[in-house]
Order: structure tokens, then C-alpha cells, then sequence
């Protein structure tokens, strides 16, 4: 099989963007993993797969595949490569998008430049959705690992994540520390976890490591999931700039029952031809 694809890249955190809409497409998990693969494929942390919708409401369905093949339910990094590639790929003319995930529809919105601006959609709270396990919903949990016990917040964007609080990002166990909770029996689906030190009201820095990848350069979801936890917790106000390895992301969200929205940027690296 010979697949066009797209290189792209939110704030460091890569894609290959494949548009299974002028092509056919069909990719097993371990095709994704040879795709994903720094030596031996393209190299990135997500697959993405853009698909005509099947919900009469959306423009698009794009499908979100980890390094290690598990297909997942959301990425807001790629949702913003989405509307960059769906644009210059001339599959739409709008400057508004509905996109369909696995997790949900979002909202999606090109500013000036590079710039997307999405609406994440509602941000889930409740421990058995997210899915987490709690006997009752709380703004942080207790969380033993290896008999060491951590406060987390559980969040869902659509996907899973767990959110500490550190004092110094760079300092911070995300390799080790972070594939352990990633794993954690109290988290079914296994986890994103995201490190989060706060400097102020409206600044925050963040690293994730992320389900089925490992640490990243910037997940979008998981900048989603820390300003929610942190504003639930009133450490910063609605609006929180969250700087990740690669760069800052805008997040905005002005409490419980109201959509988080995310804008930064969106970069198309090259394009090119694989034979898989
Ligand atoms: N990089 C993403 C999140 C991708 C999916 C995640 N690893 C998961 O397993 O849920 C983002 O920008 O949100």
C-alpha cells in the first residue's frame, strides 16, 4: 500500500496526518506502530486519520491512533493540525470546522496565522467516566503507588488524564513516576499524566507523559485537563497560559458544566510517500 501523508506538529508534539477521504486506507495496529517508528518508519506520537463524518452535524471524522497503535478518543494538538491539514489540503474552504472524534465533537476555529482555536467540549468530572476509580467525585485523590502517596486530580477531555501538582516541572519524575501511574490498576483505560507547577493566576508550567508515547512535547488535551484541575482547586483564574516543552497554549475555562477552549498553534512540516 502507497500512503500520502502530512508531517505536522503541535508545539512539538508530531503526526502523521493521513486523508483516508481521496485514498484507501487500511492500517492494522502494528502498520501505526511501523508508521510511528523514529528508525525503522516517519516517526511521530499520533497517527491521524482523516474520514468523512458519519454524524450528520460534523465536516470531518478523524480517527487518533498512539505510537503503540491503540487507537484513543482525543488529541487537541492534532485536532488543530486537523483543521491546518483539512485547509491546505483544500478537502474544505471553511473557516469554521465540526469535527467527529472518538471522544466527542469539537469545535474548531482558524485565527491569524498558525493560529486554531478549539472548543474542547465539557471537561468530565465524574471518576467513573473519566474512568477512574473513587467511591465519590472530588477535586483531588489520594493515589498510592508503590506504597508512596500522591494527591492527583482525574480529569477527562474526552481521553483520561491525572494531574500533580509539583514545584519545579524540570526536576519533576515524569519518566518514571508517569509510567507507573500511566499503568496505575485505578485508572482501567491507563492514563495521561500530566507534572503542574504554578506560577501565578494566569501562568503554569506542565509536562505530560502521555498514554501509549511517553513524555511529549506538548499535549493539548492534558494543558485542558491541568488548567481545569487547577481552577477547580481556584489556584488560577479561567484564563492560564500553559507552557509545555514546546511552547505555550491558551487555555480558557470558566467552570463546572462549561467548555474548555484551547488555541495555539499548528505547523506543516512536509509531505511526502510511504509503501507500507
Ligand atoms: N497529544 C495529545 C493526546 C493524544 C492522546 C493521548 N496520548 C491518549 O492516549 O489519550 C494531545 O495533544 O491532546
Amino acid at each position: 500500500m502507497r500512503l500520502k501523508f502530512t508531517k505536522m506538529h503541535g508545539l512539538g508534539n508530531d503526526f502523521v496526518m493521513l486523508d483516508a477521504i481521496s485514498q484507501r486506507i487500511k492500517l492494522s495496529p502494528e502498520k501505526i506502530r511501523q508508521l510511528a517508528d523514529r528508525n525503522l518508519g516517519i516517526g511521530c506520537d499520533q497517527v491521524l486519520v482523516v474520514e468523512a463524518p458519519r454524524n450528520p452535524d460534523a465536516d470531518f471524522r478523524y480517527r487518533i491512533y498512539n505510537a503503540d497503535g491503540g487507537e484513543v478518543e482525543n488529541c487537541g494538538n492534532g485536532a488543530r493540525c486537523f483543521a491546518r491539514f483539512v485547509r491546505e489540503r483544500r478537502l474544505t474552504g471553511k473557516k469554521h470546522l465540526v469535527v467527529e472524534t472518538a471522544g466527542g465533537l469539537l469545535r474548531l476555529s482558524h485565527l491569524d496565522g498558525d493560529q486554531v482555536s478549539v472548543d474542547m467540549g465539557v471537561p468530565v468530572l465524574e471518576p467513573t467516566d473519566v474512568p477512574f476509580e473513587a467511591d465519590r467525585q472530588a477535586e483531588t485523590y489520594p493515589l498510592d503507588v508503590d506504597g508512596e502517596v500522591f494527591t492527583v486530580s482525574a480529569v477527562s477531555m474526552g481521553n483520561p488524564h491525572a494531574v500533580l501538582l509539583v514545584e519545579d516541572v524540570i526536576t519533576a519524575p515524569v519518566e518514571s513516576l508517569g509510567a507507573k501511574i500511566e499503568r496505575h490498576p485505578r485508572f482501567p483505560n491507563r492514563v495521561n499524566v500530566g507534572f503542574l507547577q504554578i506560577t501565578s493566576r494566569d501562568e503554569a508550567h506542565l509536562r505530560v507523559f502521555e498514554r501509549g508515547v511517553g513524555e511529549t512535547r506538548a499535549c493539548g488535551t492534558g494543558a485542558c485537563a491541568a488548567a481545569v484541575a487547577a481552577r477547580l482547586r481556584d489556584l488560577v483564574d479561567d484564563s492560564v497560559t500553559i507552557h509545555l516543552p514546546g511552547g505555550p497554549l491558551t487555555i480558557h475555562w470558566s467552570g463546572p458544566g462549561q467548555p474548555v477552549t484551547m488555541s495555539g498553534p499548528a505547523t506543516t512540516v512536509y509531505h511526502g510517500q510511504i509503501v507500507l
